[in-house]
């Protein structure tokens, strides 16, 4: 296995529309997407662009709110009110290769892999199992990928 790119760090948020003016506003931000719902993942979603260095994007802050009261961040908010650093997410050239490293290092894999917000695809990490972070790993986008973001 070899570490890839830093692709987003995933921050949970009681509102994005706050956090969008907390980073337009208090940060600076400039390049913020527009929210959008991913009910099948049980958030809605907003990208904060963070400058390129390079030559390559830099790495997105992933704003993401519960969708419903399934959501599979409720727990975290509960226990952090004021929202924060939830995950971070790195890249792979193969989800199905790393989700057998992955597997074969003893570490739980959270449910399928499936579709994520950059349109590929997707797994998560127990936090448990990788030194307190919840780690996504998501597969790179290529430009053949349908992902909008
Ligand atoms: C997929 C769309 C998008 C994308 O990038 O494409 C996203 O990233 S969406 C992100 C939201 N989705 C997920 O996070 C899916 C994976 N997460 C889960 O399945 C749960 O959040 C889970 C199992 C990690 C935690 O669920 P919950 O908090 O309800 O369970 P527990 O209270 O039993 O927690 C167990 C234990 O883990 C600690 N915990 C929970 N969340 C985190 C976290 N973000 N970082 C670190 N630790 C976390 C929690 O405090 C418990 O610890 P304990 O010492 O037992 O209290
Ligand atoms: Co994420």
């Amino acid at each position: 296995m070899k570490l890839g790119r830093l692709n987003h760090i995933g921050v949970a948020t009681p509102s994005i529309a706050d956090s969008i003016a907390h980073f337009r506003d208090v940060m600076g931000a400039t390049d913020i997407t527009e929210p959008f719902d991913l009910p099948e993942q049980g958030v809605k979603v907003c990208f904060v662009n963070t400058p390129t260095h390079g030559g390559m994007n830099g790495t997105q802050i992933e704003l993401i709110e519960p969708y419903d009261a399934s959501s599979p961040i409720n727990g975290f908010l509960s226990k952090n009110p004021a929202g924060g650093q939830h995950h971070l997410c790195f890249e792979v050239e193969d989800i199905a290769a790393a989700r057998e490293w992955f597997e074969g290092q003893g570490k739980r894999i959270l449910g399928a892999t499936r579709i994520g917000a950059h349109g590929t695809p997707i797994f998560f990490l127990h936090p448990k199992d990788m030194m307190g972070q919840l780690t996504e790993i998501m597969e790179t986008p290529h430009s053949d990928t349908t992902g909008e973001h």
